[in-house]
């Protein structure tokens, strides 16, 4: 399989509206996206494409050998490893769950509670844990973490199920530069270790050296996509963030002033 995504003249229409436009991408193996867009762009309805919660209104579609319409959209979550910003269910939940209980309740990558844990399970969280630097928050639980911990917490809970794709759904929102940074590094670990990375953003930067590829987002049309250093230009940029925008580079990642 060298390819992970396509999408072809893909359109999603809701309550009359066409929420995604002709929305032609590719993904091949190997390369590590970033989705960048304004809110409201349209990269929260691309993700659940990619996903299979939509079912895109025309074109076609294939993510990881599975074509939809022709094989078990189950099956493919499971490959798929999704951590979002926004933890309502989660929280209620997994609130007074240790750390490590939250990442072996990845292993089936569902909510709640889990059956039987193996002693092999406990080594795989372990080492989960110690990958990303978090077994001094083993035996803490969810409600004691800081928010930055959490979310270092969820990724290590969906790298359980060993997934092939890692979608991260803004996972530094609202998180300080220092837990940013350190949301950013696992990310890089994940990215060059385990998994194709998908990570979605407004900020480009977010977009670190893990990140090969940036897909630009504009009211529900790819603006433009393709390597990160060709995409990233003021021009694109100033189009899809509707306000002129330069862009500099420090140590490979992208930074970003408004110019007006
Ligand atoms: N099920 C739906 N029915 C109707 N409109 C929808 C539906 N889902 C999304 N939309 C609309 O589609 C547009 C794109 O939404 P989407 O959530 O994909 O944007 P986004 O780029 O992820 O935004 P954000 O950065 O704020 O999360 C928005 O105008 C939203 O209101």
């Amino acid at each position: 399989m060298d390819r992970i995504i396509t999408m072809e003249d893909v359109y999603w229409r809701r309550s009359g509206a066409e929420i995604l436009k002709d929305i032609n991408w590719t993904v091949d193996r190997g390369e590590h996206w970033a989705i960048l867009g304004l809110n409201g762009s349209g990269k929260t309805s691309i993700l659940n494409i990619v996903t299979g919660y939509n079912y895109p209104t025309a074109g076609k579609v294939k993510v990881l050998d599975t074509e939809f319409g022709k094989a078990s959209i189950p099956k493919l979550r499971k490959r798929i490893g999704y951590v979002s910003s926004s933890l309502g269910r989660f929280a209620q939940t997994m609130d007074r769950e240790t750390a490590m209980n939250i990442i072996i309740s990845g292993k089936h990558a569902s909510f709640g509670l889990y059956r039987e844990i193996t002693a092999e399970d406990r080594k795989r969280a372990e080492k989960i844990l110690k990958e990303l630097r978090l077994l001094y928050l083993k035996d803490k639980t969810y409600n004691l973490l800081s928010q930055g911990e959490q979310r270092r917490v969820l990724i290590g809970r969906a790298l359980m199920a060993d997934p092939e794709l890692l979608i991260l759904d803004e996972p530094c929102s609202g998180l300080d530069v220092l837990a940013r940074e350190d949301v950013l590094d696992i990310a890089e670990h994940v990215a060059r270790k385990s998994s194709h990375l998908l990570y979605v953003t407004h900020h480009i930067e977010e977009i670190t050296n893990a990140v090969t590829h940036v897909l630009l987002v504009r009211d529900g049309e790819i603006t433009a996509g393709g390597p990160k250093r060709k995409v990233l230009t003021d021009t694109l940029l100033s189009k899809v963030y509707k306000i002129p925008v330069k862009v500099h580079w420090e140590n490979g990642r992208p930074w970003m002033s408004i110019t007006k």
